[in-house]
């Protein structure tokens, strides 16, 4: 008589959650499932005059999805899903983003890109300094405490990894050992389809004090070796991967989520072959990578038959993240200066296409 009624239950909650994740599928339909946020940096003080320097950028007084910028003697304006002005804090931003984090604990994949030219804040945005930490850390602890809400009923696992794209090539496992190891991405030998990283080393997070440590960790190996960390960074997408599994312990249905939270090399190089100081190649991988990553997006609604996942290695990594009832969301950094214009133009363009994708033919 119990095990019947036991049995009853469990049914009536896989089709409980099984109508969860599609109504949730629903909703984001209607949401459209890429959603594009910019921020406006701060001028900075090396930049001139300082706080009284001139920004060529704001945000509308009664739409803050408005940006406002004046080009070529001209007022443009873009629309995004909000715009955040240069004194927004962490905080701000990071309640925009919240609700895409949480939903990798219910198994969804989401990917959080920070885009736009060199010093425009992308690092700031994603990782953040120490003691005004951004996305990274903010996204880590905010997982922790939801699921360590959910126990006893659900027991999960979250694990974390941190790798580096450059020049088309997996470069260093910053959390690993041996930065130099040799990495490659490798269809999964279970036959799900799925691709993964063989001995990317993924650290499991079981306390608070461990996320600050692992992020730590990879921080410092991210800036070991390179003799001018800016210039490094503007050439090398990082990526901070975390998985979520989830067991329920009385009925066993399990979950898995993974947020992938990117800060991508520098946009300057698109377009513009041959830059100061950078090789050749340097330029044309950038280029690719950010113009696949584009192309991608975009033929995930208007061409679902082909989408040309492979055409990156950072779009191969993400795909599974990318398909499907997967979530992005688009960070996209606008200098306000005068001389930054034709950079901040060319991002807010790129963020433009990949957001009118979700308004559908
Ligand atoms: N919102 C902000 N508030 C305060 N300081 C900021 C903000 N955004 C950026 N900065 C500062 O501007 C500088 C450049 O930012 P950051 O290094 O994040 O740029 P980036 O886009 O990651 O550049 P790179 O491509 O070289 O890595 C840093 O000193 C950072 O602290």
């Amino acid at each position: 008589e119990v095990t019947n009624m036991n049995r009853d239950l469990l049914r009536k909650y896989k089709e409980e959650m099984h109508l969860r994740k599609k109504l949730h599928n629903e909703l984001v339909e209607l949401k459209g499932n890429i959603r594009v946020l910019c921020c406006i940096c701060p001028i900075k003080l090396e930049d001139g005059d300082g706080p009284d320097a001139c920004s060529v950028v704001s945000v509308d007084p009664q739409d803050d999805s408005i940006l406002h910028m004046s080009y070529q003697g001209k007022a443009t304006m873009f629309k995004m899903d909000k715009v955040f002005p240069p004194q927004a804090s962490q905080e701000e931003v990071f309640q925009e983003v919240q609700p895409l984090v949480t939903s990798c604990i219910d198994g969804f994949n989401v990917c959080i890109f920070a885009y736009g030219q060199t010093s425009s804040g992308k690092t700031y945005t994603m990782q953040g300094p120490p003691e005004n930490p951004g996305i990274n850390q903010r996204a880590l602890h905010l997982l922790f405490s939801e699921v360590v809400r959910k126990v006893p009923d659900w027991d999960y696992i979250i694990k974390v990894s941190m790798v580096e794209i450059y020049n088309e090539a997996l470069r260093r496992d910053l959390l690993g050992k041996d930065l130099h190891k040799k990495l490659e991405i490798k269809l999964s030998p279970d036959r799900s389809g799925r691709l993964y990283v063989p001995g990317l080393t993924e650290f499991t997070v079981t306390n608070v004090m461990d996320i600050n440590r692992v992020l730590h960790f990879g921080h410092t190996n991210r800036t070991t070796e390179c003799t001018n960390l800016s210039e490094h960074s503007a050439r090398s997408h990082a990526l901070l991967i975390i998985s979520i599994h989830g067991v329920n312990s009385s009925t066993g249905i399990e979950t898995c989520g993974k947020l992938n939270l990117v800060d991508l090399a520098g946009s300057e190089h698109v377009g513009r072959s041959g830059a100061e100081g950078s090789s050749l190649q340097e330029t044309q991988c950038i280029n690719k990578s950010l113009s696949v990553l584009g192309d991608v997006i975009y033929a995930l609604r208007y061409k679902p038959g082909h989408i040309p996942f492979r055409n990156s290695k950072l779009t191969y990594l993400l795909q599974d993240s990318l398909k499907g009832d997967s979530k992005t969301l688009m960070m996209v950094q606008a200098s306000p200066m005068e001389k930054d214009v034709n950079e901040t133009v060319c991002s807010l363009t790129f963020a433009q296409r990949v957001r009118s994708v979700e308004l559908g033919p």
